[in-house]
């Protein structure tokens, strides 16, 4: 296990490839502390060569896949920290929505697949955070999103309006405003219809062994098309992306690796046919 972040409520470590990013504060219900945001704030800061300590982390150590979890049963996260918001001054808290925000920036604009795993209710901030990642795939039913913010007289700070636009092309601004408004939910059934769940398992048994398998296939996928296909999330226009498309399919077809890969599958047959 290779650490980033170390903490006993909040850690970033590496295990066999795969990033975990975990929370694990039974007692506030993984709630976002100001300590969170200030590491999250150190880490999703640009340095040199324009990566961040978290981009460099991920690079030196070839993270293939990034995942979101909570180890509090029941429960994603409650949010922000009502406690430590309260007890603290505006000046104090200046950075504390904008670290988070730039940490969840990060996870869904660098170029590693990233997925939270639910198996639980996420409150405001908390739902925010769940949005972040390009997946979410849920244990269980019982996974959903209460934006709960304006219960505490604020909007969503964290990204969560954008993203859930971006996520959800249905789901208009004015929707998504009313939304946050009433203060809705929403449950996993319907998690499921606006395509927020990707994917749902039995049990985290399950749920680790596909992430395994995912991993593998990314590992076992040439590099130069993992870099080329991943470089498609910076371009925004349809028609050049048809272009980038066309391109990168006829530098690799029929090269020296497609041709290998190709053989090999036939050989693998022509012995499984033998045995
Ligand atoms: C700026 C952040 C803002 C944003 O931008 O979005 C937000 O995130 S606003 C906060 C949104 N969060 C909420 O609305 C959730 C508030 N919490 C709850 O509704 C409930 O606690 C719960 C999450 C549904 C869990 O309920 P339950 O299982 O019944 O447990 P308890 O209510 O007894 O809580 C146990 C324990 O945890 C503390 N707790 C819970 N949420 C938070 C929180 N967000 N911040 C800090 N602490 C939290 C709660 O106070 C209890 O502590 P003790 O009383 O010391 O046992």
């Amino acid at each position: 296990m290779i650490k980033l972040v170390d903490g006993e409520d909040f850690s970033i470590n590496i295990i066999n490839n795969i990033c975990f990013i975990t929370f694990s504060s039974p007692s506030t219900r993984n709630a976002i502390s100001l300590r969170m945001s200030a590491v999250m704030q150190e880490i999703s800061w640009k340095k040199e060569n324009n990566l961040s300590i978290f981009q460099k982390f991920l690079a030196d150590n070839n993270c293939l896949l990034i995942v979101v979890q909570s180890s509090v049963k029941g429960i994603f996260s409650s949010g922000g920290n009502l406690s430590d918001l309260k007890n603290a001054s505006k000046e104090l808290c200046q950075n504390y929505a904008s670290s988070i925000k730039a940490f969840c920036k990060l996870l869904h604009s660098c170029s590693i697949p990233s997925v939270t795993l639910l198996a639980g209710s996420a409150y405001g901030g908390g739902a925010e955070l769940a949005l972040a990642t390009d997946f979410r795939w849920s244990i269980g039913k019982k996974s959903d999103l209460h934006f709960t913010q304006m219960r505490f007289a604020i909007p969503a700070g964290w990204g969560g309006m954008s993203r859930l636009a971006e996520l959800c092309p249905q789901l208009s601004h004015k929707k998504i405003s009313a939304m946050i408004i009433g203060r809705h939910s929403i449950f996993y059934e319907q998690m499921v219809n606006l395509n927020l769940i990707d994917n749902t398992f039995l049990n985290i048994k399950n749920c680790y062994r596909a992430l395994n398998e995912w991993r593998d296939n990314i590992e076992q996928a040439p590099l130069d098309i993992r870099n080329d296909l991943m470089h498609r999330l910076n371009i925004k226009e349809t028609y050049q992306l048809e272009e980038y498309d066309n391109e990168i399919f006829n530098k690799y077809f029929l090269n020296f690796e497609h041709k290998k890969r190709i053989t090999t599958f036939f050989a693998k047959r022509n012995n499984n046919a033998k045995d």
